[in-house]
């Protein structure tokens, strides 16, 4: 595996060891095992709370990083394709929601966070380009006067076509980060888009630096959810809002027997059909079993310190839209 070389994922390894090291000693205090030595029970206590989630398998925490690296290294090439398979094509109607609850202004500054392969950043660009143009045809049609270059020359500013707004995708993977860029070349996605290399528990942005923070179907693979979203309160302005769309907790029974069926029947199998990889598509259903529900994850994103913190689920629930606001 390529393990990225950058520090982040160091520090990131440094923090999670620090926090169950506090963690441990919590444990410690309250454990009461008769005839152990004290300091061989701290030890195989901070070991468990080293000790983390990689889909059902249970894995020390310094690990999960790697392992989540090496699945989307693994599907990068095959990514897209497997999304419009395994969803028929629904992932994209939750992706132009996402754009239709976030209603960017003119001149909005976006962090979309473990962006992979761009699909938000590319509907970003769409939605506020589209705005913008029909904003200007109503500016160009209310000024009689001016000439043809003056018009023409108005469409041919590409920078100017997106009135100011502006999309960073930041992903920990290179092999994501370069089929997306890819992708942009391919469809003609140039102005006010940019790639980084980061992870989401510590992002390579100042504070107060964006209007809106997204990030679509990539928390759930984070190790420290708790640490995403600080970062995400830490990197937003005063008034900005992040949204976040994941998979959720189905609440119709039937449906949920039903999606159960599909994810752990039919998913791994397509996987290893399309993309010959059984144990990323594994990890992506147990994963989505392990996320949190609509309310604890509502909690979560509070106690990071936003407000105003809603949620709405779409398709029973198989995925929901997170939305707060730093003030
Ligand atoms: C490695 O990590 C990852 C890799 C990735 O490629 C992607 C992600 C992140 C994910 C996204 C970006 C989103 C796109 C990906 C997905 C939606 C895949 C995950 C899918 C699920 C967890 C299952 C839910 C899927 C859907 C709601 C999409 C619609 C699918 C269907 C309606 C299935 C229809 C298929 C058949 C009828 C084929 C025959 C199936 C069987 C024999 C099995 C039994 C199945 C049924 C009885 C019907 C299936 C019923 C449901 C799925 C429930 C339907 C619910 C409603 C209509 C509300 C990543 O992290
Ligand atoms: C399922 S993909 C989602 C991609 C894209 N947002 C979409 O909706 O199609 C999950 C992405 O999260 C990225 N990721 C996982 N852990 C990350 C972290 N700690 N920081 C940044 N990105 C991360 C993966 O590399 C992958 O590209």
């Amino acid at each position: 595996m390529a393990a990225p070389k950058s520090c982040a994922l160091w520090s990131y390894c440094g923090r999670g060891w620090s926090q169950a090291m506090w963690g441990g000693q919590l444990l410690g205090l309250r454990s009461s095992w008769p005839g152990t030595p004290l300091s061989a029970r701290l030890l195989s206590q901070e070991k468990r709370a080293t000790e983390t989630h990689f889909g059902f398998e249970t894995v020390p925490e310094e690990e999960k990083g790697g392992k989540v690296y090496q699945v989307f290294e693994s599907v990068a090439k095959k990514y897209d394709v497997m999304n419009d398979m395994m969803s028929l094509g629904i992932h994209r109607v939750w992706k132009d929601l996402l754009l239709w609850k976030m209603r960017p202004l003119p001149g909005t500054q976006l962090l979309d966070v473990a962006g992979g392969t761009g699909d938000i950043a590319f509907r970003f660009l769409n939605y506020v380009q589209s705005h913008h143009q029909s904003k200007q045809k109503r500016q160009l049609r209310a000024q009689q006067n001016l000439s043809w270059e003056e018009i023409a020359k108005k469409y041919q500013n590409e920078e100017d076509s997106l009135g100011g707004s502006r999309v960073m995708v930041c992903d920990i993977n290179k092999e994501m980060l370069k089929v997306g860029k890819q992708k942009a070349l391919a469809q003609g996605y140039r102005a006010g888009l940019a790639w980084v290399l980061g992870d989401a528990e510590e992002l390579p942005f100042d504070d107060d630096k964006f209007d809106i923070y997204t990030i679509a179907f990539g928390i759930r693979n984070v190790t420290h959810i708790d640490q995403a979203l600080q970062e995400a309160h830490r990197v937003l302005k005063p008034g900005g809002q992040f949204l976040c769309l994941e998979f959720s907790q189905v609440n119709n029974p039937l449906i949920s027997r039903l999606y159960d069926l599909y994810s752990f029947q039919v998913i791994p199998v397509l996987g290893e059909v399309i993309a010959g990889d059984w144990k990323s598509y594994q990890y992506l259903v147990e994963s989505i079993r392990r996320f949190p529900s609509q309310e604890e994850f509502k909690e979560m994103i509070e106690d990071a310190g936003f407000h105003k913190v809603t949620y709405e689920s779409l398709t029973s629930g198989i995925v929901a839209i997170h939305s707060g606001f730093k003030l």
